[in-house]
């Protein structure tokens, strides 16, 4: 048997899925764009280093955003040809949400998750893990609805009956070796060491070098891995590298503080969307992530939102235990999910 810490998640599965992520990144450049994320793929896909940006600056990660499907998409004919002659039964278990089902709004988020090939089992060991980890969400809620005197039932049906999930697998470099001997194990330094070479390139390749550049001007600004952000959701369930401290949260002096990994346990954020509901009683955390280790760390995390739709606003039984008045405005999580997205990537 698995140890487990409880949740109910195999521990086996947990490393797994860092495992795999750690093969995917280690893959070229070339292998990896090939399900490069774009707006026209629902922002599903592939991010190289740099390429999301927090509150104006480039983290420093790499990254595949998976997320809710709206309706099953077949990337690989072939494969996808055979899986439906021997597992009918999983497309017709699939729900099943026709694009256009969330009107505009919802368009910016609609397309094809984007999984590789590469390594295989990738996809279906990330569906079943995602699976898993939205059906841990569903009983974490209920609980919390407990917490706050309500019914368990409090975030299902027209409120995140339908969670909008969302996956980021995400791969951060480890800072180049400061005795020179061990090549660094990311581009990074590459990059920034390298930048005077690049200059005089500007003039003659133009648009591929401007992006380039701006990249590494905005990079240089950054030691981040991931800037201070909250996540924007309900509840995050993080699965990061065993052996590296380098998540960080704000606590209530200001002061950041780490939020070290406990081997076989989850980090869980709160989101925007469940200090909302309970009108402040519950805070969605500033947190940030800085790799200070030489090693390439890796983290899985798992976001359970809302339903797209879902216009949220403070439960009565939180404005009541906070003195009656509502402390937060209503906001439509899918609305709020769209502008971040469409702010978040270069
Ligand atoms: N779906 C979630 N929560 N994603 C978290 C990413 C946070 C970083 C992002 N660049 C930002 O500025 O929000
Ligand atoms: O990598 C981590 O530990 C946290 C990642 C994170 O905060 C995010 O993706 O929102
Ligand atoms: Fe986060």
């Amino acid at each position: 048997m698995d140890e487990q810490k409880g949740h109910g998640i195999p521990d086996s599965l947990l490393k797994e899925v860092k495992e795999l992520t750690r093969k995917f990144f280690a893959l070229p450049y070339e292998e990896k764009i090939k399900i490069k994320m774009s707006p026209a793929k629902g922002y599903r896909g592939y991010q190289r280093i740099g390429e999301n940006i927090t509150k104006g600056v480039p983290d420093i990660h790499e990254a595949i955003d998976v997320g809710f499907t709206t309706h099953r998409c077949f990337q690989y004919p072939i494969i996808s040809a055979l899986h439906m002659l021997d597992q009918h039964t999983w497309l017709v278990c699939y729900k099943e949400l026709k694009p256009g089902d969330y009107g505009d709004l919802g368009k910016t988020m609609e397309g094809c998750n984007q999984w590789p090939l590469d390594p295989p089992k990738f996809m279906d060991t990330m569906e079943d893990y995602i699976n898993q980890c939205t059906n841990l969400s569903r009983k974490i809620m209920r609980g919390i609805a407990l917490a706050l005197g309500g019914s368990p039932y409090e975030f299902e049906g027209d409120r995140a009956g339908n969670a909008f999930w969302v996956t980021r697998i995400i791969g951060y470099p480890g800072k180049p070796c400061e005795n020179g001997h061990d090549k660094p194990t990311n581009d990074v330094g590459w990059y920034r060491t390298n930048s005077i070479l690049v200059l005089p390139l500007y003039f003659i390749t133009g648009y591929i070098v401007i992006d380039l550049l701006s990249f590494l001007f905005m990079s240089s600004l950054s030691n981040k891995s991931s800037g201070p952000h909250t996540d924007y959701g309900l509840l995050t369930l993080v699965n990061q590298d065993d052996d590296i401290t380098a998540l960080q949260v704000r606590n209530h002096s200001g002061e950041w503080i780490s939020a070290p990994p406990i081997p076989g346990a989850f980090v869980c954020n709160i989101g925007d969307m469940l200090k909302i509901y309970s009108n402040g009683l519950y805070e969605s955390t500033l947190h940030q992530v800085i790799n200070n280790s030489t090693k390439f760390r890796v983290s899985v995390a798992y976001f359970y939102e809302t339903n797209f739709d879902t216009a949220v606003e403070p439960l009565d039984i939180c404005k009541q235990k906070t003195g009656s008045a509502k402390k937060f405005e209503r906001a439509v999580y899918g609305e709020h999910l769209v502008s971040k997205v469409l702010t978040n990537f270069v």
